[in-house]
């Protein structure tokens, strides 16, 4: 079983944004996303996802094409969560959370045992009960983010595709939903992330998959590719790496600019 994207090549308006990427991700395991700004990090989740369609390659789920699924079977099979996602709906949380169910949903049905179980799993999951009865659109950033994890969440997907999901959460909830993304990976679901942290990358991580300019540029261990030859390469910041502590496999600290550091 495996998420796969086969030479992918991609181009939005006249610019060519993925770049002949092959690379492949696996259940269980908790790939990230790493490069700068327009690396092609979202455009690549998108397409991994099947919600764009690459010009040349191919992205497999398993053996088949995605996009010869059924969308119903895409929908419960894989779970997106979007960079930012506005909230137009006049919904309560709980509401919003539940539509993570649609697929799995009969038409008129009223929700199942595991319906239930699985909103309240995701509502848990992302400490969202405390809200759960509030409009969801008069929430903070990070409490709608949180929302929208939980959404994703209770669709139980085999494959989770999140775009900066930590982006607008505080500390604490950052590492709640990164060890929610590694229970997730422990009970068989493959996990990809796009993440800015270097170090939150370094924590949950099995896999890097380092960006540059719409090309892979390395993929595997953090050890492997979190070098400080990568990352002045890649992010032009000078670093220096520290042994494993507390939880943190290594610590990277940033001294500056790649040039100003020297
Ligand atoms: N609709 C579009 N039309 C033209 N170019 C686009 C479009 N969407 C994205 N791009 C370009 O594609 C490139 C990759 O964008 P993408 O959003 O995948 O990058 P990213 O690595 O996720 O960036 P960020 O870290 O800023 O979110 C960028 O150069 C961006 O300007």
């Amino acid at each position: 079983m495996a998420l796969t994207a086969r030479s992918l090549s991609l181009s939005l308006g006249r610019r060519l944004v993925l770049d002949a990427i092959s690379l492949s991700v696996r259940p269980g395991r908790i790939t990230v996303l790493l490069g700068p700004n327009g690396a092609g990090k979202t455009s690549l989740l998108r397409c991994l996802a099947g919600l764009l369609r690459p010009e040349s390659g191919a992205i497999m789920l398993d053996d088949a094409p995605i996009g010869t699924l059924p969308l119903r079977e895409r929908a419960r099979r894989i779970g997106y969560l979007p960079q930012s996602a506005e909230l137009v709906w006049s919904l309560n949380a709980r509401d919003v959370i539940a539509l993570g169910r649609h697929p799995w949903r009969s038409p008129f049905a009223a929700p199942s045992e595991a319906d239930r179980a699985a909103i309240a799993d995701a509502m848990t999951a992302t400490d969202t009960e405390r809200f759960a009865d509030r409009p969801a659109n008069e929430l903070s950033g990070g409490e709608r983010a949180r929302v929208l994890l939980a959404r994703v969440l209770a669709g139980s997907p085999e494959w989770l595709l999140a775009d900066e999901p930590l982006a607008s959460l505080d500390p604490a909830h950052q590492i709640d939903i990164l060890d929610r993304f590694r229970a997730a990976a422990d009970r068989g679901c493959g996990v990809v992330i796009v993440l800015h942290d270097l170090n939150h990358a370094a924590r949950i991580a099995d896999d890097i998959a380092l960006l540059h300019g719409g090309r892979l540029v390395a993929h595997g261990p953090a050890a492997d590719t979190l070098t400080p030859a990568a990352i002045a390469e890649i992010f032009d910041l000078s670093v220096e790496i520290l042994p494993a502590a507390r939880g943190y496999p290594m610590q990277i600290v940033t001294c500056g600019r790649r040039n100003s550091a020297e």
